[in-house]
Formats: structure tokens, C-alpha cells, sequence
């Protein structure tokens, strides 16, 4: 795939030449499909804005179809149209604004795939689960051949052992002992090799399935890691852990297990029916008059109480997920506001609710096993009572009775199994189409641009030029409009402004988690957009106001800042643990800096944590550092140390810092104070104070008088 843009975009810089366009960047990723392929488009802006291009492949003319259906739509008027054996490639004016225009492709791309997802016939998914198997090809062709062996033992035991009944009965006694013997043996060596077979197609299948789920979650993980930061503000973390575990699950069972025992299924079936009318074509008739009418009321039966069983299965995960899972990851919180009852009582209302589906699927479930079974055996009987008649007529001996018994045995049991099978491939169809969405999915900015730029050197400067921004998940609350913001590379920037007026969004939009609706963030002069984002991350460290460390051990916390973790030696996180005043507290735990942290490991407080943070970000030695200040007070040991620490990390590089102490706003070399979407007022600590209709003095002064009022009421 990744081949296939680099192709495409050579192609394109070759067209763009031709009409004297030569500097282009690339924009964004269109992941437009149709219903034979999975292909991106491409759209391309050149850098002074006069015109964009978009490419796209061609599929036996596709390309033009759906490039007349654009237009149709009314958005796209291509000046010029170009067909390579390939690719389209269509130049277009952009007169009108090129973010309408990204959003308009936005708007065609949702609204095809809604339009194929109504279309999708269940065959197209079915191939798509098939082609997992392909890798495993080999492995499968050998379990499917141990499976024709196995289901050819299983199936021809009830004819021999009809035929070892007939001998004990007929045969006559100075052959009895011999004919008995030898058949028993013989029939010991087919079964044991029916044994073996079915071991061999069970490990087989066992190891594929694992194989393939093993390939799937490595596959899927990899492209939710790749999403964009907006997505995740999308979609629940439960909801991908789901999928990662239980999807990749439930289609690995049902291309190997599941399919290995429908295929098994359906060839005992068949199998047996064969002999049944082998043994006795008019008992078979019989059996297979009486069998259908009950077979279908058990399916259509077998299907409402599945309906119950997924609607129980539904509540059951969003009370789990919902409410159990968040309410215990969040036991803190809990404990602290002492909602415990509350939220066992609310537990148990979406319980209760669960009780109540499960009690109607518990009524339906002993009415359908009841039917069942009394059916199965009603079966049974009115056979011995035909057959039985048969072998009074002399037209049945005992030892084909006994046959047919053990075969009509096992088509029910076989018929059984394929109904199962259904509902597993159903359900395996279901997982995998929402495991495709995700895999399939094209992140809006992508992690590692290789043909982007990647400047030698870097300075550090940052600005923020006529910026407008609001999340994707909030498009309707700007969070900026026409902001606008410089740090001088080697300056220390402190941004301030009342709680929710965007300053951590500053952070995340120069580490580029989101792009902005309109404007520039750029770093050295270069627009951001255009900078490889691995590259522009590497050279940014962050500390945030609570730092996340992960679930391992002080020393490899320490050591995720570097570029390559592995190649950190234990005296640079030793050395930067020293600067960040860490070094001496991981060293009071018995492990010292083995000691695992995080959820599972030891708690620190609030001041450790963030001193572990400066020591990683110390060991990734960037450029520009983003600081968000702690918020919560720390006491006044910690808060010396974090912020000895956070100066000497600040030293010599480009800071923005979100700054909520006096000290760290006046240490700054300029203030910024954000208010209203902009910066409404930019300067050093001593002349925005100066200005007595300021705002930033009324943020002091308002700061100044909750400090005094929690001093007062500390000391009351
Ligand atoms: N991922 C997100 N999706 C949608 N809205 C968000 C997201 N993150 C923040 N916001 C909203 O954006 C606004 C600005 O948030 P931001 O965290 O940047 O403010 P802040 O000035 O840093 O606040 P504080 O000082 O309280 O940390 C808030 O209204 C917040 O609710």
C-alpha cells in the first residue's frame, strides 16, 4: 500500500510539472472506495494555493465514474483530466476555499461508504474472512484432510458395528470366536486411526486459529496506534480493547474451529443420510419425512431465542463496560465521594434489567431444549417401532436396525452442529466487518510522512499564526479564532488565561495531535503540516500537569523518552534522574529503580511523578519543551524540588509553559494571556502588571485574593 503512494505521488509531481506547478506538499489522505477496491485518493494543494489536484487510481474506468458523481454533486469542476493506465489525475481550481473542498471530499467519503455498507452482500465479507486463512493455506489443507479421515471413521463405525451385531447373532458357532475376533481387531485399527486423525486436524486448526487471531490483533493494534488523537476522543477505550480481544477471538474460532466442525458437519450429515438409505431405504424415507417439518421449528425457534441471548449480551456489556469498569478504574474517585451504595444500587438496576432478559431466555431455552429432545427421542422410538416391524417382516436384521439407530444419531447430532455453525460464522461475519472498519481505517494525518521535510537543524521557534480551532468532537465551540502567538527560539513563553481557554490546546496542536481549521502553527518558519511529525515529536519534550507513567518499571518510564529506549544506558537515566531531583527518593525503594509503578506497581505522589516526568523528558534532550504546570499545590519541599528540577530541564531550550505559579510567570521572558479565543495581551511580567485595566492584573489580582482566602481559612 505504502509502495503504491509513493508510485502514485511520483506520477503526480510528473503530471504537476507538465502544467508548470512544481512545488507541492501533499495534504491529506482520502480513503474514498468503491465496492472492488480499498484504495486512497489522493489530493495534493500546491504551496501557493492556486490550484489542487486529486489523484485516484483507476479501476476499469472507475475512477472517471466516480469523478462524474463528484461533479454531479456539484463540488469538484476539473480544469483538466488526465488518464494514465493507473491513475486519474484531475486538476482543479481552487477557487473556492481548499478546506471546503477537503470537507466536501469528507462529506462524498462518508457518504459513499454508508452507501456501500447498505450494499455489502454478506458473500463480500465471507471472501474477506476466507483470505485470512490464505497464510495458513497449508496448515488448513492438512487439517481438512485429517478431518476427511476422522469423519470417514466416525461415519462408517455404525455400519461395522451393525455388522459385528449381525455376527454375534447369525454367525455360526465354530466360526463365531474367529469372525468376531478379527473384525474387532480390524475395527480397533480403524478407529484408531480415526483417533489419530482427529488429534492431528484439532492441534492443526488449534494452532492456525491462533495464528490468525495472532496476526489480526498484531494488525488492528498497529492501526488504532495510528489513528489520529481525534479519533480516540471518538470512540470508547473499551470499545477498541473489545476488539482486540474478543472480535479478533470470535473470528479466529470461526474460520478454524467453527468451520473445521460445519464441515464436518455437514459431511456426516450427508454421509449419514447416504447410509441410512443404504441400510434401509424405506426406514430412511420414513426418518426423513418426519424430520424436516421438526428441524425447521427448532431453526426458527433456535433464532428468537439467539435474538434474546444477543440482547442480554448487550446489556450485559454496556453494564460492564459502562458502569462496572469505569467505576472501578475510578475507585478513588468513588471512595472519595463515598458512592459506593449509589453505585451498586445503579449496578444493580442494569442488572436487574439483565435478570429479567435472561429469565424470559431461560423460559425459551427449557422450551426449546425440552421440544428438542422429546422430539429427538420421539424420533428414535417411532424407528424402532417401524423398524421393528421391518424385522418382523424379515426385511431388517437386527444388526442394520442397530446401523441405522447410531446414523440417525449422528445426523442429528450433525444437523445440530451445523446450526451452530451458522450462527458462529454470523457471528464471526459480524466481528470481522467491524475489525475491517478499524484496520481499514486511514488516519487523517499520518504518523511518519516520509516525503516530508525534515530540516537539518532546529532552532526552535514557534508561532501560531491567525490560528482557528475547534475538536473534532466539538466542531460548534471554537476554542480559538485568528490566534496568534511567537516564541523566540531559546525564550521562555508563559501562558496564562482562566480555566478552559485553551492553553493545554496549545500543546497539543504544536505536537501536531490536532491540525488547526485555518492558520499556521509552524516551527522554524516551517508550517508543521509540512514537517515529518515523528521528526517534529522527537524534538519536543512534554511534562504534563498529571504525567501518565506506565505500568513498568522507574528506569524503563525514564527511558520511553529516548528515540530508541533500548540503547539507554543506565548511567543516563541515573544522570537524568540526578538533575530532575528523582534520583534520591527511587533510590529509598527497596528495588530502587526496578521498582514497577503505575496501576499495578507502587503509587507515587504527585511531586515524584512529576520529577520522574522531567527526568524522561531530560533524557530525550529536546529542543522545545511544553510544560504544563501542576495545578494541585504540592508541599514546599516538593514543590522546591520539581521546580529546581523543571529550571534546569528548561535551560537553553525554547519553553512554553503553562504557567500557575507567581515565580515561574515572572522567571519568563514573556507573558502571554489568553482570553476570548486570542491572546489578548503579550509582554513581560513587569509591564502587564503595570497596566491597571489589564487583564492580566486582574488575574493576578484575582489569583492574589483566593490564595489569601485559602490562607485564612487554613488558619481559622
Ligand atoms: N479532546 C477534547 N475534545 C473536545 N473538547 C476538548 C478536548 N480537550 C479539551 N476540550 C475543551 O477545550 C476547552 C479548552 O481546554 P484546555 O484543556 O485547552 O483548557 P485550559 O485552558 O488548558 O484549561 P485548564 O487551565 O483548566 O487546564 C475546554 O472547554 C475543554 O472542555
Amino acid at each position: 500500500m505504502y509502495g503504491t503512494m509513493l508510485r502514485m505521488t511520483r506520477f503526480t509531481v510528473g503530471k504537476l510539472q507538465q502544467c508548470n506547478i512544481t512545488c507541492c506538499r501533499s495534504d491529506t489522505f482520502y480513503h474514498l472506495s468503491n465496492r472492488t477496491s480499498r484504495t486512497p485518493w489522493k489530493r495534493q494543494v500546491c504551496k501557493n494555493g492556486s490550484c489542487e489536484v486529486l489523484v485516484m487510481p483507476v479501476y476499469k474506468g472507475r475512477s472517471l465514474s466516480w469523478l462524474s458523481c463528484l461533479r454531479t454533486g456539484g463540488l469538484f469542476l476539473p480544469k483538466r483530466v488526465w488518464t494514465h493506465s493507473r491513475h486519474t489525475v484531475a486538476l482543479y481550481s481552487t477557487s473556492t476555499d481548499s478546506k471546503q473542498t477537503a470537507k466536501s471530499v469528507s462529506n462524498q467519503e462518508s457518504k459513499v461508504k454508508t452507501s456501500e455498507n447498505s450494499l455489502r452482500v454478506p458473500s463480500e465479507d465471507v471472501k474477506k474472512l476466507l483470505q485470512l486463512t490464505y497464510p495458513q493455506r497449508w496448515r488448513l489443507t492438512a487439517a481438512v484432510g485429517f478431518l476427511v479421515i476422522a469423519s470417514s471413521v466416525t461415519m462408517s463405525a455404525p455400519y461395522f458395528l451393525g455388522k459385528v451385531i449381525d455376527t454375534i447373532y447369525t454367525s455360526p458357532p465354530e466360526d463365531f470366536t474367529s469372525s468376531l475376533t478379527s473384525l474387532c481387531i480390524m475395527l480397533t485399527g480403524v478407529f484408531l486411526c480415526g483417533g489419530a486423525a482427529n488429534a492431528a486436524r484439532v492441534y492443526l486448526m488449534q494452532i492456525s486459529g491462533e495464528q490468525i487471531v495472532r496476526k489480526l490483533r498484531e494488525t488492528l493494534f498497529s492501526s488504532i496506534l495510528k489513528q489520529e488523537v481525534g479519533f480516540f476522543d471518538k470512540t470508547r477505550t473499551g470499545e477498541l480493547i473489545n476488539r482486540l480481544s474478543a472480535d479478533t477471538a470470535i473470528v479466529g474460532n470461526c474460520l478454524t474451529d467453527n468451520l473445521s466442525d460445519g464441515l464436518r458437519s455437514l459431511a456426516q450429515a450427508g454421509a449419514g443420510v447416504g447410509m441410512m438409505l443404504y441400510v434401509s431405504p424405506s426406514l430412511a424415507a420414513f426418518v426423513l419425512m418426519v424430520v424436516p417439518p421438526i428441524a425447521c421449528l427448532a431453526v426458527i425457534f433456535g433464532r428468537f431465542l439467539r435474538s434474546i441471548s444477543r440482547r442480554t449480551q448487550d446489556a450485559l456489556a454496556e453494564a460492564t463496560q459502562v458502569r462496572a469498569e469505569e467505576r472501578i478504574s475510578n475507585i478513588r474517585t468513588v471512595r472519595a465521594f463515598g458512592k459506593e451504595l449509589t453505585e451498586v444500587q445503579k449496578y444493580s438496576e442494569k442488572i436487574d434489567y439483565i435478570f429479567e432478559l435472561a429469565k424470559k431466555e431461560a423460559v425459551l431455552s427449557a422450551g426449546f431444549y425440552g421440544v428438542t429432545g422429546l422430539s429427538g427421542n420421539i424420533i428414535m422410538l417411532s424407528v424402532l417401532y417401524k423398524g421393528g416391524l421391518l424385522m418382523a417382516s424379515e426385511a431388517m436384521t437386527v444388526g442394520q436396525l442397530s446401523s441405522f439407530l447410531m446414523y440417525a444419531f449422528w445426523v442429528g447430532i450433525s444437523i445440530a452442529g451445523f446450526s451452530s455453525f451458522y450462527s458462529v460464522l454470523m457471528k464471526g461475519l459480524g466481528a470481522g466487518t467491524r475489525l475491517w472498519e478499524l484496520m481499514d481505517r486511514k488516519p487523517e494525518f499520518p504518523l511518519n510522512e516520509g516525503l516530508l521535510l525534515k530540516p537539518e537543524q532546529l532552532k526552535g521557534e514557534l508561532e501560531f499564526r491567525n490560528v482557528c480551532f475547534a475538536y473534532p468532537t466539538r466542531k460548534d465551540s471554537p476554542i480559538f479564532q485568528d490566534l496568534s502567538l511567537s516564541v523566540p527560539a531559546g525564550s521562555v513563553m508563559a501562558v496564562v488565561g482562566s480555566s478552559g481557554t485553551g492553553k493545554s490546546t496549545l500543546v497539543s496542536l504544536l505536537l501536531r495531535l490536532y491540525d488547526p481549521d485555518s492558520g499556521v502553527v509552524s516551527v522554524d518558519g516551517h508550517d508543521i503540516r509540512d514537517l515529518n511529525p515523528y521528526w517534529l515529536r522527537s524534538h519536543i519534550g512534554t511534562v504534563s500537569q498529571e504525567p501518565v507513567l506506565f505500568s513498568c518499571s522507574i528506569a524503563e518510564n525514564i527511558a520511553y523518552g529516548a528515540a530508541d529506549p533500548s540503547q539507554v544506558t543506565i548511567e543516563n537515566i541515573y544522570r537524568a534522574a540526578q538533575i530532575a531531583n528523582a534520583h534520591d527518593f527511587i533510590q529509598e525503594f527497596p528495588k530502587g529503580y526496578d521498582t514497577v509503578v503505575g496501576e499495578k506497581g507502587v503509587l507515587l505522589s504527585g511531586g515524584q511523578k512529576q520529577r520522574v516526568a522531567i527526568a524522561r523528558a531530560l533524557l530525550k534532550n529536546p529542543k522545545i519543551l511544553l510544560l504544563d504546570e501542576a495545578t494541585s499545590a504540592l508541599d514546599a519541599e516538593n514543590e522546591f524540588l520539581v521546580q529546581e528540577a523543571l529550571e534546569r530541564l528548561m535551560d537553553g531550550r525554547t519553553v512554553l509553559i503553562i504557567a500557575h505559579r507567581l515565580s515561574t510567570i515572572q522567571s519568563a521572558d514573556a507573558v502571554a494571556v489568553l482570553d476570548q479565543h486570542r491572546v489578548m495581551e503579550i509582554g513581560s511580567h513587569a509591564k502587564l502588571l503595570a497596566n491597571d485595566q489589564g487583564l492580566f492584573r486582574k488575574l493576578m489580582e484575582k489569583q492574589a485574593f483566593l490564595q489569601a482566602e485559602q490562607k485564612h481559612a487554613l488558619f481559622k
